[in-house]
């Protein structure tokens, strides 16, 4: 079901850059992100009836398997206007493991983070990964399900510290009614008490869009005053450690009184040190509920760093000059026209066919003008500019630096993809070759990470005449899913499609049988293994004296000769470094300076279509497997020598392509099958589970699944014994923190909350279907969490016990 949208007059139009916030939400899986930005966009008045997960109906989570599953599979684009403070672009993301590649393109684009807690969970284990995985951006907290018997906001706020390891600015504390008042004996949630401004905001039971609000200095002599004028203290001294200005305020203007600190500058104290990352801003409420969520939508305006003030993209040119300027956004190359935008997300929609979501960084996009594709090397014309809201369009005519946004038409079709970089001319309809050639055309923003994947799927079309359509669906899938991945067995012919998990397997399946109707059946689930090799194979050379000349090896990325290894790569001026998709593969081509002496590319060929035709060569051969079993070569590079030549009066890459895939066969043949080595995935795996199944839990894990268990946590602390987490475990020692009321009485009611986290490495041969496992060892109460490690070498033993089971 849509839902009806109310779009506010074209009030972006007079937004400024400094009122823009291109944020995301972030979590754990249940945490509540879905539900709290349905609340969001009901406060801002971007929806007039609130949808709910359990009944399917909410804006960002619009995918029939989503609404099917209550789960977040993508994530999805919303924007909205907060009272003229700030327009916020919201970015809802996917909090299972298996989607964490829809996590790692969004913030890739945004400027900062909301981070929602579960308050009975407190940090869970994607919460920790998601967390490190926005590293360096400015980050709030919300501790939400605050009306849930067991919610532990001191609790909650303890392991932010010590297991997120960041410093906390309390900005409310949760109100419970009294329990004198309260017929049913639990402490009710019903408001926060708002520690800068001094209030008691209090939603109303019966209409939760009333709030009430109260002075808290009205209030001394209510129990709750306490509280309060504690985590006064503790906010203000929090903030006074790092910031010069509020001591200086706090002694000379405020007296040394804590309650005469001005709200205004603790506001900008906050905010200063919020952007750099010093402290972390933290809200309590209920989403469900609708309690606290016009406090969250305040922080994001006041806390959350405009464009113009969060962290500049990564170019791979460096050299460039990157300004912010207050009117235009950020300025690259000193270039007031040269407009530079990134696509991290590329739908295709039934209805309005390609979709590519784009934010741009400089300059402006306008419908209908050509830009051009410099990962791609060419050129294409936009169609129309639209903005989504869940999967409803808005059309606009421009999008501006610092705006996320979404480009359609057929003429888009094949042009762009995920992690491409769109160059373009603020004014002129085709500005192209006003541009410098050498800098602004071959200017990139630093490619996206693919995680690899690391399980696989036959995937056959029913009869002989299905195939065209399964290509092309399985085409789309990866379009849309760059963490998908086809693949052929040259020995059998057999399609396999890898994914991430086997969740993301499900849902892919899923999409191709219900979504885009192909007649295909599905193989059994198996594990991706990969093969490497451990030497460097000898160089293979094509020289044929038409004006093509090249000479390639292929090399283990740890044999690399020091002066090419990928950590030293892109400081060196006369190679290009590619990372080849998502098998830790690299393409390095020496010497690509072929320019004279004006800067400007002699052969017709331009250098990015040669490096993308050489790419594609590597990226194939790869593919293809080693010599053990045909399983994708891994952790090699590709290197071509740098006297290679092309023709100057060729214009298509054909012949490199051809050329180049033709050398790097021929390399890897002649290396012998003992440089072969099979590698199996390794998983990081977060178990948790009460003290009592503890011992049972490990058994298994390290007996049956030969996992090795890196340590065993309280739920409480981070057991960690770094200098780092000990500084913080010592902070939420000394701190003061509200007593948790609802805690305690989940206590009384013999809930237990003595929870290990069990952190293993495990192989995930072992760890297919543990779920079902860990449900009958726990009797249910077990709940476990895995993501990608890395891959491991096998020795012969295990080599050949894992290609009995493959
Ligand atoms: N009691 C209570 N339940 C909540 C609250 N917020 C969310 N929920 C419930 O928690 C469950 C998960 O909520 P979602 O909003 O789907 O969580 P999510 O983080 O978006 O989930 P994924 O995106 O699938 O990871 C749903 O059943 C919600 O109704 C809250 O404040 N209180």
């Amino acid at each position: 079901m849509t839902m009806p949208l109310l779009f506010p007059i074209c009030r972006r139009l007079f937004s400024s850059v400094a009122k823009m916030r291109n944020i995301g939400i972030i979590a754990h899986i249940d945490a509540g992100k879905t539900t709290t930005t349905e609340r969001l966009l009901y406060y801002a008045g971007k929806i007039n009836r609130i949808g709910d997960v359990d009944t399917g109906d909410t804006i960002t989570d619009y995918l029939p398997q989503e609404r099917a599953r209550g789960v977040t599979i993508q994530s999805a684009a919303v924007s909205f206007d907060w009272q003229g403070k700030c327009r916020i672009n919201l970015i809802d993301t996917p909090g299972h493991a298996d989607f964490s590649f829809e996590v790692i393109r969004a913030l890739k684009v945004l400027d900062g983070c909301v981070t929602i807690l579960d308050a009975v969970a407190g940090v869970e284990s994607q919460t920790e990964k998601v967390w490190k995985m926005s590293n360096g951006i400015p980050k709030i907290c919300f501790i939400n399900k605050m009306d849930r018997v067991g919610a532990g906001f001191s609790r909650t706020l303890k392991e932010i510290i010590t297991r997120l390891n960041t410093r906390v600015a309390v900005i409310n504390i949760p109100y419970f009614q009294e329990m004198e008042n309260n017929k049913s004996n639990e402490p009710k949630f019903e408001g926060v008490i708002d520690i800068i401004d001094k209030k008691l905001l209090k939603w109303d039971n019966e209409d939760a869009d009333q709030v009430i609000i109260k002075d808290m200095t009205e209030m001394t002599t209510s129990s709750i005053y306490n509280d309060f004028l504690k985590s006064r203290e503790t906010l203000i001294e929090t903030l006074s450690e790092f910031d010069e200005d509020l001591v200086e305020h706090f002694l000379n203007e405020a007296d040394g009184d804590y309650l005469a600190v001005s709200p205004t500058v603790i506001h900008q104290s906050i905010k200063k040190l919020s952007l750099s990352n010093v402290v972390t801003p933290v809200l309590c409420g209920s989403s469900f509920r609708k309690i606290g969520v016009q406090p969250l939508l305040d922080a994001v305006a006041s806390y959350l760093p405009s464009p113009l003030e969060a962290r500049l993209p990564e170019l791979n040119n460096k050299d460039l000059p990157i300004k912010r300027d207050p009117r235009q956004g950020l300025i690259i190359n000193n270039s007031k026209n040269l407009t530079v935008a990134l696509a991290f997300k590329v739908i295709s929609d039934p209805v309005r066919g390609t979709m590519v979501f784009v934010r741009v960084y400089s300059g402006i996009l306008r419908s209908g003008n050509t830009v051009f594709n410099s990962t791609m090397g060419s050129k294409f014309k936009i169609g129309k500019l639209v903005l989504m809201n869940g999967n409803v369009p808005e059309e606009i005519n421009v999008l501006r630096a610092g705006e996320i946004g979404v480009l359609t038409g057929a003429t888009i079709v094949g042009k762009v993809f995920t992690s491409d970089t769109i160059i373009s001319h603020s004014i002129k309809k085709d500005g192209i070759k006003a541009f410098d050639q050498k800098k602004e055309l071959t200017l990139q923003v630093n490619p996206l990470v693919i995680p690899p994947p690391v399980f696989s799927m036959v995937v056959e079309p029913k009869s002989l005449g299905n195939k065209e359509h399964m290509e092309a669906s399985l085409q789309r899938l990866i379009i849309e899913d760059p963490s998908l991945h086809i693949s052929k067995d040259f020995e059998t012919g057999e399609t396999l499609l890898s994914g991430m998990g086997e969740l993301h397997l499900e849902i892919a399946g899923d999409k191709l049988l219900n979504d885009m109707a192909a007649e295909v059946s599905l193989g059994k689930m198996t594990v991706s293994f990969k093969e490497t090799i451990d030497d460097c194979t000898a160089w293979a050379t094509h020289d044929d004296g038409k004006g093509y000349k090249m000479s390639l090896q292929v090399c283990s990325i740890h044999k690399l000769p020091e002066k090419v290894s990928p950590t030293v790569l892109t400081e060196l001026e006369h190679e290009t470094w590619v990372p080849l998709r998502n098998d830790d593969n690299y393409l390095v081509v020496e010497n690509n300076e072929r320019y004279n002496s004006n800067g400007v590319w002699e052969p017709l060929m331009s250098y990015q279509s040669i490096i993308n035709a050489l790419s594609s060569s590597a990226l194939a051969i790869l593919q293809r497997g080693g010599k053990i079993a045909n399983f994708p070569l891994y952790s090699c590079v590709v290197r071509v020598k740098g006297d290679w030549e092309v023709p100057i009066d060729v214009e298509k890459p054909s012949e490199v392509l051809t050329i180049s895939k033709n050398l790097i066969m021929k390399a890897i043949r002649k290396l012998e099958k003992d440089k072969f080595s099979l590698l199996e995935p390794i998983m990081s795996v977060a178990v948790t589970v009460t003290a009592n199944d503890l011992g049972k839990v490990s058994q298994d894990l390290t007996g049956s699944r030969n996992a090795t268990i890196v340590s065993i946590e309280n739920s409480l602390m981070a057991d960690k014994d770094s200098e780092g987490s000990l500084k913080f475990q010592s902070i939420a020692e000394a701190q003061y923190f509200p007593k948790d009321t609802t805690l305690k009485m989940a206590q009384l009611k013999n809930r237990t909350f003595d929870m290990k986290h069990i952190l293993a490495e495990a192989p995930l041969h072992g760890m297919i279907s543990y779920n079902k496992k860990l449900r009958s060892l726990t009797q249910g109460r077990g709940e476990f969490d895995m993501e990608y490690h890395g891959m491991s070498k096998v020795n012969k033993s295990r080599e050949e016990e894992l290609l009995q089971k493959a």
